[in-house]
């Protein structure tokens, strides 16, 4: 079980499920969704998209094996926009965790929700064309976002990162009990691609949250980033 994305070696992006294909050349689907993994073990009611290629081929199947009382499957045809849902999330969940950790509350968060999720879709759209937008609407979209943005490890973490002034890897290793975090790696990659193409600055939540994640940038500056969006332009 993974999110993340996969740098290439000449500098692009891949994503994990096709890493997998070509490994082991079989057909790739995924599941995501708004899944605390301690609820879930807890059988506590919840949603989760499943992504796939052939929805008409593989997705009753699919469903039958994930679908029960309190694990609620819906298949979508749009496996890399339901990934990259996945993986971005973990970034903007860290720009929740930096604004809690400066002690920002509810609406800035919902802005930073709003603003990050403006971002994936952007980021699905330059790189992954194609997508529906109504996938952001499922489990695996908007929901993932605000249970990863108010629950998650990533803010937990990010928000112990600002009040402690330790490094990353001191809370993750405080606070984590030996897990890790998903968005400061993710951040990277992305930051990466969107400077490789030139389009950093088209994302600038992502980007700040791989600047501080990084030591570049001070946490308070990613309010800056927020008031200057291209959104509000
Ligand atoms: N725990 C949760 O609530 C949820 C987790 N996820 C995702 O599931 C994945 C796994 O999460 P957990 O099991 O909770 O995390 P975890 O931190 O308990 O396990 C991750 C495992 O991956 C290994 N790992 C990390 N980088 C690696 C690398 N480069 N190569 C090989 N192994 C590596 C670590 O050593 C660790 O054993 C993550 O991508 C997370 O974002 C998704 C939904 C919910
Ligand atoms: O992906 C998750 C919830 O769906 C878990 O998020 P964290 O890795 O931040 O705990």
């Amino acid at each position: 079980m993974l999110q993340g994305l996969s740098m290439e070696k000449l500098g692009g992006l891949k994503l994990i499920s096709e890493e997998i294909k070509d490994i082991l050349k079989i057909e790739v689907s995924v599941l995501m969704g708004a899944n605390l993994a301690p609820e879930v073990a807890n059988d506590n009611f919840c949603e989760a998209t499943i992504g796939c290629k052939r929805k008409a081929q593989d997705g009753a199947l699919l469903k039958k094996l994930f679908h029960t009382e309190n694990f609620r499957i819906n298949v979508v045809e749009d496996a890399h926009t339901v990934e990259l849902c996945g993986a971005l999330k973990n970034v903007v969940a860290c720009a929740a965790g930096f604004t809690d950790g400066l002690g920002y509350g509810d609406n800035t968060k919902a802005a930073v929700i709003r603003l990050g999720l403006m971002e994936m879709r952007k980021f699905v759209d330059v790189y992954y064309s194609g997508s529906n937008l109504q996938t952001f609407f499922e489990s695996c979209g908007i929901a993932d976002l605000i249970t990863t943005c108010y629950g998650g490890r990533n803010r937990k973490v990010c928000e112990a990162f600002v009040k402690s002034g330790k490094t990353l890897e001191e809370v993750e290793k405080e606070l984590l009990n030996g897990q890790s975090a998903q968005g400061p790696p993710t951040a990277k990659e992305v930051y990466l691609m969107n400077k490789k193409s030139g389009k950093d600055d088209q994302f600038p939540v992502f980007t700040a949250v791989h600047l501080i994640c990084a030591g570049e940038m001070k946490p308070a500056q990613l309010v800056d980033c927020l008031r200057n969006h291209p959104e509000h332009l």
